[in-house]
């Protein structure tokens, strides 16, 4: 029985047996509501709080639910967001529930406060079911400030951190040369995904536990997914009722309906995640260890402050967050490419005058590759894939520029779509265009470097796995493009199928094309391209063997 429905029937019965309890009971609820609701205690120091909607008692103006949900018709959260910045400014409020909500549509407005008082904006929103009750508080994406987050983030830091990071690009190569030619050998398009997903599983698993994966049913991969999906579902904010009533916390424990399918699933994941760290552990211990997040959170555990669950908790980081998004970038990059072509030709001419055909492209040759770089960058501006990033939540009253009140708990979101339609740091932002970073290192009203990077987050809180993000993306990038043109695929009468709609994105959190139909065509047919993938393919898949040792 869902929520809603348990809800109303207790309801329903409640009041058909005792009236005059119910009424006691609802004015309890109403004063307690009263007393905890920020809106009558929010102006202070005679500064009322960031402009916005107007909006009645206990209605959510803003739907968090996924679009399909929601309806097709109903704009994106994201671009609601960006429509209310137009009208009332860069810095907006609201309130969902009893809790108020800021959104900020400009780079200089989230460096303002993300980045220069991160010490009290780095924390998260509240989520009862992924955070508390399926997570113990124990992932680091949605860990509340405080000094466990410290200790996961030096972890974090410890493995993904630009050397250490470097230190993971020879597997990268590696695997984007399987990459290749499983591409290569497969002429069902519809199973790039697959060999697509197999890739960004290796980095990541190999990222977090110095294993990689040779095929989507290892067992390892079918447990990871079935946590992501449900930390995944969990995650999405509005449609569980304890979330807007954490009051039912307080109910007897058995009486908590709720509570049951996030525990089963914590009990599974900690099993996971602990016999995955155990695993680790052994292989250290024989000194067969390559290095990962692990190896180093294990070889200094004392020294990072994390108890071992805590520590297997903080080595599922990278699979939760860097398998999704790595995806969903290609995607972009795929749509990107069907729609401009000439991007294409411009940065398949640099590949070929720089690398030739007589080899494949490598990490080394990035410096005298600007354009694809710029190509990168782009991709991730263009349509960017955390449209809303992922909510901050502020520790401690705070004003903006002497002129707005901010409220200690406001849920705070960076609005990276606004950001990256911003047409003074991008002019013809809905355009794909490398061109517009390729003598610049970000937009000209930028002060740090997190803000030229934007889609990346901001804070204490920007993502740890950009460096790996961006070796893969590049990698893969640059070696699809030196060997194939990427055109649109052609129904059974061999007519190409209609262009993907480039605003069509679906999901939640992560957002990503619903459907990019492109076909892999073979550039350079009739030369020994063929042979150079296949071969580099094959030798790549015995080279790997011995990072598994
Ligand atoms: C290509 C695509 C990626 C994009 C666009 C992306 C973007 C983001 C964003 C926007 C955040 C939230 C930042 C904030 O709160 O301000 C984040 C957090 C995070 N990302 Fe990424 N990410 C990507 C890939 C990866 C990869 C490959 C990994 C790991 C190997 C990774 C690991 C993480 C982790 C662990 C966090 C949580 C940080 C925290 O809250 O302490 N990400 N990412």
């Amino acid at each position: 029985m869902s929520d809603e429905a348990l809800i109303q029937t207790g309801t329903t019965l409640f009041l058909k047996f005792n009236p005059k309890l119910a009424l006691v009971v609802l004015g309890f609820v109403v004063a307690y509501l009263y007393v905890t609701d920020n809106r009558f205690t929010t102006a202070r120091n005679g500064l009322p709080m960031p402009p916005g909607p107007p909006q009645s008692f206990l209605k959510v103006p803003i739907g968090w639910k996924s679009r399909a949900k929601a309806g097709a018709k109903d704009a994106p959260t994201y671009k609601k967001f960006a429509a209310l910045n137009k009208i009332y400014g860069p810095i907006i409020s609201f309130y969902q529930g009893s809790t108020p909500v800021v959104v900020l549509g400009t780079i200089k407005a989230a460096t303002e406060l993300l980045d220069k008082k991160g010490s009290i904006y780095s924390s998260r929103p509240r989520n009862i079911m992924a955070g508390e009750l399926l997570s113990g508080n124990m992932r680091g994406l949605g860990m509340p400030y405080g000094q466990r987050w410290r200790n996961y983030r030096l972890v974090m830091h410890a493995g993904m951190n630009i050397e250490a990071s470097n230190g993971y690009k020879a597997l990268q190569s590696l695997e984007s040369k399987i990459l290749l030619k499983d591409l290569f050998l497969e002429r069902d398009s519809a199973k790039y995904a697959a060999h697509l997903r197999r890739f960004a599983i290796s980095i990541v698993c190999f990222v977090g536990y110095g294993m990689r994966v040779e095929s989507l049913d290892d067992p390892i991969v079918v447990s990871q997914q079935a946590a992501d999906e449900c930390l995944t579902r969990m995650s999405v904010p509005g449609q569980y009722i304890v979330e807007s009533w954490p009051i039912l916390l307080k109910l007897p424990k058995f009486m908590q309906w709720f509570r049951r399918e996030p525990l089963a699933q914590r009990a599974r994941d900690t099993e996971l995640y602990m016999g995955l760290m155990e695993s680790v552990r052994a292989r250290l211990s024989r000194g067969e260890a390559p290095p990962s997040v692990a190896t180093r959170a294990l070889e200094k555990q004392a020294t990072f402050g994390l108890t071992d669950l805590e520590t297997a908790y903080a080595l599922s980081a990278p699979f939760a967050a860097g398998v999704g998004s790595t995806l969903a970038v290609l995607d972009v990059f795929f749509l990107a490419m069907l729609h401009y072509p000439e991007v294409m030709k411009k940065a398949q001419a640099e590949i070929d005058s720089v690398v030739g055909e007589g080899r494949l492209p490598e990490f080394e040759d990035a410096d005298s590759l600007p354009y694809v770089k710029a190509i990168v960058k782009e991709t991730l501006r263009w349509k960017p894939i955390a449209p809303h990033g992922v909510p901050h939540s502020v520790i401690a009253d705070d004003v903006y520029e002497d002129k707005y009140f901010i409220p200690r708990g406001s849920t705070v979101i960076a609005n990276v779509y606004s950001m990256s339609k911003d047409e003074e740091a991008f002019p013809s932002a809905n355009e794909f265009k490398p061109e517009r970073s390729l003598n610049d290192n970000g937009p000209s009203s930028s002060s740090s470097s997190s803000s030229s990077m934007f889609f990346f987050g901001f804070g204490r809180r920007i993502c740890p796995g950009m460096h790996i993000a961006q070796n893969s993306l590049f990698i893969v990038i640059i070696r699809i493009l030196w060997a194939y043109n990427v055109v649109l695929q052609k129904d059974a009468g061999g007519n190409p199928v209609p262009m993907p709609d480039v605003d069509d994105l679906v999901g939640g959190l992560v957002v990503r094309p619903r459907n990019v139909p492109f076909y892999l065509e073979d550039r350079r047919r009739g030369t020994s391209v063929a042979g150079l993938v296949l071969e580099e393919g094959r030798k790549a898949e015995e080279e790997v063997k011995s990072f598994m040792m």
